[in-house]
């Protein structure tokens, strides 16, 4: 594995931590088929959305066979079965909304679910790195894509996960250039370090801009009302209080969080490397995040950590072009944590007031979809986290890595 190969002197290449150079996190052309003996999975897995509207998921998948993973060989095999287990048990746990739950997910899914996430290292539920790293595939030879597997949400859910995976890819410049900053402070070379720095800026402030694509591809009523609960967890759930039972590998039940972004490996990677420090509660919640991260990712971001520190060199050096390219770096990603907290508004705060608003004055009309949205998640994130108290106390934290001085003016800036 990465870490045994990467001594703190050795050449850091992000290929031995299954990052590629052209697609960062995002997993290299996904499989779009699993061996012919897993169609009985794919068969339901590719029709959740429409199963779940005509309440027939449970049904079906009660009655699936129990199938050995053992005919799954290769990397991205797993990763496909990964994807269409977990899209199955999103479905299964919250096809009856917030009032109807179920407390065990059937052996036909949960053991082959289980040993999967065993090789893979994940766990037993959607993360981030099914749903939007490997879960594309092109459209057309203009390269147009679209999603392998799909949750209930509609036109909204394509464009959430594939706008995410667009971020992703927006941050592959950075990505490419912390191996290029981490040599520069190894070997003392200022001006190396300040380029890089600025490529990662730049990258930064890409991946803030196509965040932006957000509001042109998502509806807010559709993300807060219908697809909000697939992404959600059995872990700090209160629709969950036990968690969930995977009959066949445990009797007692277990609890995991739902999916986030919160599990992208990026901003991990860049809080290691720029030395930001978050506060406890907050903290906690990212680190646990981590292990719902591919292994190598998670182990790429431990390694950064064990670098000697960039800030301590940025510092030492006195170097103006160094200083200013450490300083919008820390801006853009201030910047970056800022809008996306405007994002967050837009589509969980806003949206649950309204809901609020309707359940009070007792108009939870046909049409209004978010006024039918889970009242568990209202003041939570779909990782359980309560939401904008943990965004806020991040981005402040992010505030503090400016190196002394400049902060105010920095932050104009970006
Ligand atoms: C409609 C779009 C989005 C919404 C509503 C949203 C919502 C949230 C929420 C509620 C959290 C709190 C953690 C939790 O409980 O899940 C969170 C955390 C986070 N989200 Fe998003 N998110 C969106 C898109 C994105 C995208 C596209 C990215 C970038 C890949 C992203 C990156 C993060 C990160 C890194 C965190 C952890 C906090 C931090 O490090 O600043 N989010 N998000």
């Amino acid at each position: 594995m990465a870490a045994a190969e990467t001594s703190s002197k050795s050449l850091f290449s992000l290929d031995s931590y299954h990052v590629s150079e052209e697609l960062g996190f995002i997993l290299p052309d996904p499989l779009e088929k699993l061996p012919l003996y897993y169609q009985p999975w794919m068969d339901i897995a590719l029709r959740v959305p429409e199963l779940v509207h005509s309440q027939e998921l449970r049904t079906l998948i009660n009655k699936m066979p129990l199938l050995s993973s053992q005919f799954l060989q290769k990397h991205k095999e797993l990763r496909l079965a990964h994807l269409a287990l977990s899209t199955m048990a999103m479905g299964y746990v919250w096809q009856g909304g917030e009032s109807d739950t179920i407390e065990i997910l059937p052996k036909s899914l949960a053991v082959p679910f289980w040993e999967v996430s065993q090789r893979l290292g994940l766990p037993p539920i959607l993360t981030h790195a099914d749903a939007a790293l490997a879960n594309w595939k092109k459209k057309d030879p203009e390269g147009n894509l679209e999603l392998l597997l799909s949750l209930p949400g509609g036109d909204s859910v394509q464009g959430f996960f594939l706008v995410t995976m667009l971020v992703e890819l927006a941050a592959v410049p950075a990505l490419r250039n912390i191996p290029v900053v981490i040599s520069g402070v190894r070997c003392a070379d200022s001006e190396a370090v300040a380029r890089a720095l600025e490529t990662i800026s730049q990258s930064l402030q890409d991946m803030t801009d196509t965040l932006k694509l957000m509001h042109v591809y998502v509806e807010p009523s559709v993300f807060y009302g219908i697809m909000r609960i697939y992404l959600s967890g059995w872990k700090d759930n209160p629709s969950m209080p036990k968690g969930l039972v995977y009959e066949g590998v445990n009797t007692e039940p277990m609890e995991y969080s739902g999916g986030s972004a919160a599990q992208s490996s990026l901003l991990h990677c860049f809080d290691e490397l720029l030395g930001i420090k978050h506060e406890e509660k907050s903290g906690a919640f990212l680190t646990r995040m981590r292990n719902y991260m591919p292994p190598a990712h998670k182990q790429l971001i431990q390694d950064i950590s064990l670098q000697p520190s960039l800030k301590s060199f940025v510092q030492q050096q006195d170097n103006e072009p160094l200083n200013q390219a450490f300083q919008h770096c820390v801006a853009k990603l201030l910047a970056l944590r800022n809008y996306h907290i405007n994002v967050v508004s837009r589509f969980i705060t806003v949206p649950a007031a309204r809901a609020r608003q309707l359940r009070d004055k007792n108009q939870t009309s046909e049409g209004e979809m978010i006024s039918r949205a889970p009242t568990a998640l209202e003041e939570r994130g779909t990782g359980g986290s309560g939401i904008m108290i943990f965004l806020k106390t991040v981005r402040d934290h992010t505030r503090d890595a400016f190196l002394p001085d400049t902060s105010k003016e920095k932050e104009h800036n970006s």
